[in-house]
This record gives C-alpha cells, sequence and structure tokens, in this order.
C-alpha cells in the first residue's frame, strides 16, 4: 500500500519564494519521490486572487504526488492538520521604516500564526521559519505555541550553507557535491559567520580540507575588506571579487547581492534550500556530513541558550543534533560571539514590542 499524505502547509505561498517552492514539494523534492502531499497554501486577503491562480496551476501541472490543495486565507483552515509548516509569509521592510517597525510587524504575525499552529496544526510538526528575521521570526513562533516541542522549531540558514559550498566549489574549481561540512554560525544576517575550518573536499586521494586545498588565508577573510564594506558599501564587494578575501564577506553579503542583481530578494535558491534543510531533517543527513540549521540553542559551544542560531547539526530518525566538540579558534570565537550578541539584542527587541 502507498504511503499517507503528508499534509505541508507553506505561508505565503502567493509571494515569489511561494511559487518556486510549491511545484518543488509537489514534485517530491522536499519529501521523496514515493511521498504523497496535500500542500497547505496560506497568505493574506489581499493576495487571495494571485493565491487561487497558484493553486490552479498546480492542477495544470497534473504532479502524480499531490493529493490536494487547500489554498486560504484563514490561518486555522491552513493549519489545520499539517505535519510540516514552512513559514514564508512575513511583512517586508518598506522604505522609511525602521527595524524596530518590521520586528513588531513580524512579531505579531509569528506570535498569532504560532497560536494556530499549537490549535491545530498536527502533532509532532516540524515547523521551518523562512521570513526575515527568520531567527527571531522563530523563537516568538517557539515562546508563542509552547506545546510544540522546542526542537521542532527551526529557521533557515540552509541557504547560507548551500552559498558557502558553492563559493567553495567555484574557488577550487571543484563540483559543489564534492564539498561537504562547512558551517554557518549565528543569525541569518550579514553578521553569521561562514566557517570553513571543518570543510572538506573529495578528491581522487581521499578527502581534503578546504583550507589546505585553498592555502591562501587572504581568500578566507580579509579584515580590511570587511571593513571597507561596512564602511562603503556594496560597491565595495563588486570590486572584491578581483580580490582574495573575499569568502567570508561574499557569504554574509550575497542576500544583498542578489537583490542589488535581480532587483528582487533570491527565490529559487531560497525554495530549493528549504527543501533540502526539511529533506535531511526528516530524512536524515549522509554518514558524515553536517549541514546547518537555525535551532534552539541548548548552550553548546558556550552559545547563550535561549536563542535560535545556526549550529552545524546532524540529523537522524527525524531529528537533529548539532555536532559537539569542534575546535574554535580565537578568531571564530569572536565571530561566533559577535553573531550571538546580535541576536540577543534582536530578542530583546521582539520581546519590548510584545509588551
Ligand atoms: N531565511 C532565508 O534564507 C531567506 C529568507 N527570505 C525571506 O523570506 C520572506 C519571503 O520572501 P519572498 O517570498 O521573496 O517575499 P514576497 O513579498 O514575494 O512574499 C511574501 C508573501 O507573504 C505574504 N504574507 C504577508 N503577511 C502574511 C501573513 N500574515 N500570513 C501569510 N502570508 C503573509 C504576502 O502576501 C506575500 O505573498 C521574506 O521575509 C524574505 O526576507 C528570503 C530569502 C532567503
Ligand atoms: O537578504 C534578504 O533580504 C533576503 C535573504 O534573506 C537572503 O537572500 O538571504
Amino acid at each position: 500500500m502507498g504511503k499517507e499524505p503528508v499534509r505541508v502547509l507553506v505561508t505565503g505561498a502567493a509571494g515569489q519564494i511561494g511559487y518556486a517552492l510549491v511545484p518543488m514539494i509537489a514534485r517530491g523534492v522536499m519529501l521523496g519521490p514515493d511521498q504523497p502531499v496535500i500542500l497547505h497554501m496560506l497568505d493574506i486577503p489581499p493576495a487571495a486572487e494571485a493565491l487561487n491562480g497558484v493553486k490552479m496551476e498546480l492542477v495544470d501541472a497534473a504532479f502524480p504526488l499531490l493529493k490536494g490543495v487547500v489554498a486560504t486565507t484563514d490561518v486555522v483552515e491552513g493549519c489545520t492538520g499539517v505535519n510540516i509548516a514552512i513559514m514564508v509569509g512575513g511583512f517586508p521592510r518598506k522604505e522609511g521604516m525602521e527595524r524596530k517597525d518590521v520586528m513588531s510587524k513580524n512579531v505579531s504575525i509569528y506570535k498569532s500564526q504560532a497560536s494556530a499552529l499549537e490549535k491545530h496544526a498536527a502533532a509532532n510538526c516540524k515547523v521551518l521559519v523562512v521570513a526575515n528575521p527568520a531567527n527571531t521570526n522563530a523563537l516568538i513562533l517557539k515562546e508563542f505555541a509552547p506545546s510544540i516541542p522546542e526542537k521542532n522549531i527551526t529557521c533557515l540558514t540552509r541557504l547560507d550553507h548551500n552559498r558557502a559550498l558553492g563559493q567553495i566549489s567555484e574557488r577550487l574549481n571543484v563540483q559543489v557535491s564534492d564539498v561537504k561540512n562547512a558551517i554557518i554560525w549565528g543569525n541569518h544576517s550579514s553578521t553569521q559567520y561562514p566557517d570553513v575550518n571543518h570543510a572538506t573536499v573529495k578528491t581522487p586521494s581521499g578527502e581534503k580540507p578546504v583550507r589546505e586545498l585553498v592555502a591562501d588565508d587572504a581568500w578566507y577573510e580579509n579584515g580590511l575588506l570587511l571593513i571597507s564594506i561596512i564602511l562603503f558599501g556594496l560597491s565595495t564587494l563588486k570590486c572584491s571579487h578581483k580580490l582574495h578575501g573575499e569568502f567570508i564577506a561574499t557569504v554574509q553579503q550575497r542576500g544583498a547581492a542578489i537583490i542589488k542583481a535581480r532587483k528582487l530578494s533570491s527565490a529559487l535558491s531560497a525554495a530549493s534550500s528549504a527543501c533540502d534543510h526539511i529533506r535531511d531533517w526528516v530524512l536524515g543527513t549522509p554518514e558524515g556530513t553536517w549541514v546547518s540549521m537555525g535551532v534552539y540553542s541548548d548552550g553548546s559551544y558556550n552559545v547563550p541558550a535561549g536563542l535560535i542560531y545556526s549550529f552545524p547539526v546532524t540529523c537522524r530518525n527525524g531529528e537533529w543534533t548539532i555536532v559537539q566538540g569542534l575546535s574554535i579558534d580565537e578568531l571564530s570565537r569572536k565571530k561566533l560571539d559577535l553573531t550571538a550578541e546580535e541576536l540577543t539584542e534582536e530578542k530583546a527587541l521582539a520581546y519590548s514590542c510584545l509588551s
């Protein structure tokens, strides 16, 4: 007998990530080629017509694995019975808005959607928050859905992880599938720390450390370059492609570089990375490979407990575990702490919006 369908919620489904993501889910990219799915697509009333258009296209595409589509602007209907929730919907920053204004809008969205998930989702529902500020939205969701186990609430840093693998593959001219174990530490923001100290590449003579193969510390980090990007912005980043020292800054600033090029933020890569995140979480990471996920910190690596922070994790039987015992050098320690400080500030700001 075939498998029971899994119900997957995508919020913000009429938006650009949603439009890239739902066909991937319906095709089996997220949960495997033998796993039927029922898609729940939630958006807000002004997007109802567009959402219905997406539903029409899903029907037209005749995906064999797609066993049903719920397209709704009703949060309760959207959340009812879902096994997996991908939270893409949110309020984007508009001209003239302060960070606090955006935070305040998203805090109230994630508070109310947390309550709906808590009351109406299936037991053991797994949640992935994509919408920015992703880590802090996930933290708010966790706070207001206390009966969802904290291990089930995560945020997307897999896009940053995949960006790091992509940069290494370009630098070394190797297949991206031969590169593994990069790490994104911390926030899905420009303070994130893309760490290649433990990353390796499969070569004909075995696995080799990326740092040994690159053999150029300046490619990895160049303090002057970072400072000039902070001071002079993206035009410096553009020039930096000709320079060494670009890896960390390129990964940290990749989202902004895509916006500059496309006039829209990353969508296909975000959707694909969301599929990678859920697939590895549900079906497991390959032996000897870890991935980056934003998860609830238990204090590992002296990261303050109680933040949603990106760590290296392995997954087995539907559970993630933080990879322990990695050496952290002095430079890395500073970067782990810097991004934790930003998350602590975001958390305080989010809580101030609640009061
Ligand atoms: N974590 C990550 O790696 C990445 C995160 N993002 C973030 O993902 C989010 C979505 O990006 P896009 O799809 O490009 O944006 P978009 O603006 O194209 O789509 C967002 C959708 O969310 C909907 N929405 C707004 N409030 C909602 C609510 N309360 N409930 C349900 N839906 C709601 C909007 O109507 C819209 O259809 C943004 O916050 C973006 O910054 C984008 C790229 C990567
Ligand atoms: O930078 C943005 O606004 C979109 C985003 O999160 C990314 O591409 O990583």
